[in-house]
């Protein structure tokens, strides 16, 4: 039960994380480490006392690191559109349901809901979501850590493009260095709370917005 559950404090979860924002397919996939790899996502934040933050609903790897952080006793807050609230189309959530109004004002939630974020294997969905807070990284809008779980090489086409970009000098040394990766879920949250950020962020979400509105922090007043 939520009240019931025991204070956990940064010093006894033996994270900085309070929060993850789990980013993965609304399908399983084809290989079972897909599947193996969400439950273990799950199970490693359970132990580490970090709660989740996710697209909602309970199908393909969303239902299952869903499940495996509702299960142990965390909580799970599923950030959901108006759209795609009918059960046929993303299944049952568990947990706290955040209905929203689209996809944009979803992405901001699931983001400001956050400390860091990990993304498991998934399609378009999946790399946009990832792609965006990476870039936000890049523009200053947060310094939170992005992690690529990396299961059975599933992203390394994606980490070689990456570097592709940085040779023909469209990222930079520093902003490849965003892109955390690993190939478990234990030694990708290890590498995480060790994560040192290189960008400050110069922009500042503006809380008075339901969406991503951001603004120069010089303009706004406010210290991040
Ligand atoms: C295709 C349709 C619905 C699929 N249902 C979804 N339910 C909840 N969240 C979703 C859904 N589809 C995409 N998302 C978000 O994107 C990521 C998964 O997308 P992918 O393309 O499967 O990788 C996931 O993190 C969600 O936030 C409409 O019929």
């Amino acid at each position: 039960m939520e009240g019931e559950r025991e204070k956990v404090t940064e010093e006894t979860r033996g994270s900085r994380f309070r929060r993850i924002c789990v980013y993965c397919g609304s399908a399983s996939g084809k290989k079972a480490s897909y599947k193996e790899a969400a439950v273990e996502l799950g199970k490693e934040l359970v132990e580490k006392g970090i709660d989740l933050v996710y697209g909602g609903g309970s199908i393909g790897l969303m239902g299952l690191v869903s499940h495996a952080v509702h299960d142990g006793g965390r909580h799970v807050i599923g950030v959901i559109p108006k759209s795609l609230m009918p059960r046929e189309v993303t299944g049952e959530p568990v947990g706290e349901v955040r209905a929203v109004s689209g996809m944009h004002e979803r992405k901001a939630e699931m983001a400001r809901n956050a400390d860091a974020f990990i993304a498991l294997p998934g399609g378009y969905g999946t790399l946009e979501e990832l792609l965006e807070v990476i870039t936000w990284v890049q523009l200053g809008i947060h310094k939170k850590p992005v992690g690529l779980l990396n299961v059975d090489g599933f992203y390394d086409s994606l980490l070689s493009f990456i570097d592709l970009a940085v040779e023909e000098g469209f990222i930079t040394q520093a902003a490849r260095r965003i892109v955390i990766s690993a190939s478990t879920a234990k030694e990708l949250v290890s590498k995480m709370e060790e994560y040192v950020p290189e960008y400050e962020t110069s922009l500042v979400w503006d809380a008075e917005q339901k969406t991503l509105n951001y603004v120069l922090e010089r303009e706004s007043g406010v210290a991040s």
